[in-house]
């Protein structure tokens, strides 16, 4: 069965070495590149503007001519974000990179054309609609994995699993690129674990106790390297296949559990809240660029 299958992913690329550039030199005593912090306790980067430098990065990853895959989930009236969506990626998504965006929809004839640069493509996929939305928003990781396990480990390298009522804002470079990618969500950056909209109840798997927890990362922004978006989206999947047995739906649906594995399989690059911001919320000061930023929609209409 796919479950048990043996994945023959595209395969490792070697790195090359990095061609002579000028580029301001790393100073190990000129402490805070930014306000936000840039290392978590288990040594993952967190990405933010002025952490790293976008034109090095360029060199080293342009390259290895990688595929990066995007996945977006299009079902029922959420359809209508798909242009807006595509558009702006097309200009600040990867640019430079080859891109396969893999759009999941129950209605594919609602899909606009957008048309699409040089080295990247979109797919339509058709897939079953439900009546509720959150049934929608928690089958994408089942749908994930299986479309991984099908397809995409043999076409792209690196995957990231977006929400599509959202857009790009500022360039989304190679400085996302990791093993293991989770995006800190723009509401609770600023707020004590015990505070995180986690799953509290004991009977689900999505579980975190009062004392757990690092950041608590949005379900709308999470990827990684292939092979590791495909055990991450399974494991959450096995976690909701569990729940549903027992009649019981996490708090905040895959992002509880989305949350609860990434305790414990701690993700290699954690991306600041840049990455998944919230137009209706004021821009701090301490985020000096927002990259991607879910619309102001409304969502009463949207879930009827
Ligand atoms: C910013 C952020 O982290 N957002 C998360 C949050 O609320 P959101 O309010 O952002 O959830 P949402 O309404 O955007 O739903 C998540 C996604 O599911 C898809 N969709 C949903 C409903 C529908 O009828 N049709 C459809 O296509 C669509 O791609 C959408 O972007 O909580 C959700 C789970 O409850 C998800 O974890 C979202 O990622
Ligand atoms: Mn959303």
């Amino acid at each position: 069965s796919l479950c048990n299958m043996k994945l023959q992913y595209k395969g490792e690329k070697p790195f090359q070495p990095v061609t002579p550039s000028q580029y301001p030199q790393p100073k190990l005593l000129e402490q805070k590149p930014t306000e936000l912090l840039t290392l978590t306790p288990w040594l993952a980067p967190i990405v933010s503007e002025g952490t790293f430098d976008p034109e090095l990065l360029h060199r080293i990853y342009q390259p290895l001519n990688l595929t990066v895959g995007v996945t977006v989930f299009a079902v029922g009236k959420y359809t209508q974000f798909v242009q807006h969506f595509l558009e702006s990626a097309e200009q600040f998504f990867m640019q430079g990179f080859r891109v396969h965006y893999y759009v999941f929809t129950n209605d594919p004839t609602a899909i606009p054309r957008v048309r699409l640069g040089s080295g990247r493509l979109a797919s339509i996929i058709p897939i079953q609609g439900h009546s509720r939305w959150e049934e929608i928003s928690t089958r994408r990781m089942e749908t994930i994995s299986q479309h991984i396990a099908e397809r995409a480990h043999r076409e792209i390298d690196y995957l990231f699993c977006l929400d599509v009522d959202m857009v790009f804002r500022n360039p989304w470079g190679p400085e996302t690129l990791g093993d293991l990618v989770a995006a800190i969500h723009p509401g609770y950056f600023a707020v004590p674990r015990q505070q995180f909209p986690y799953e509290r109840r004991p009977l689900s798997t999505a579980f975190v106790a009062g004392g757990e927890g690092d950041f608590y990362y949005g379900g709308a922004v999470f990827g990684g390297r292939v092979a590791r978006v495909y055990d991450f989206t399974r494991g959450c999947h096995m976690g909701i296949l569990a729940d549903k047995a027992n009649g019981i739906m996490a708090a905040w649906q895959e992002e509880s559990h989305l949350n609860r594995r990434f305790i414990s399989h701690k993700p290699s690059k954690v991306l600041s809240p840049e990455y998944l911001w919230d137009d209706r919320k004021p821009q701090p000061p301490s985020l000096k660029l927002i990259r991607f930023s879910t619309l102001d929609k409304d969502t009463d209409w949207l879930r009827s």
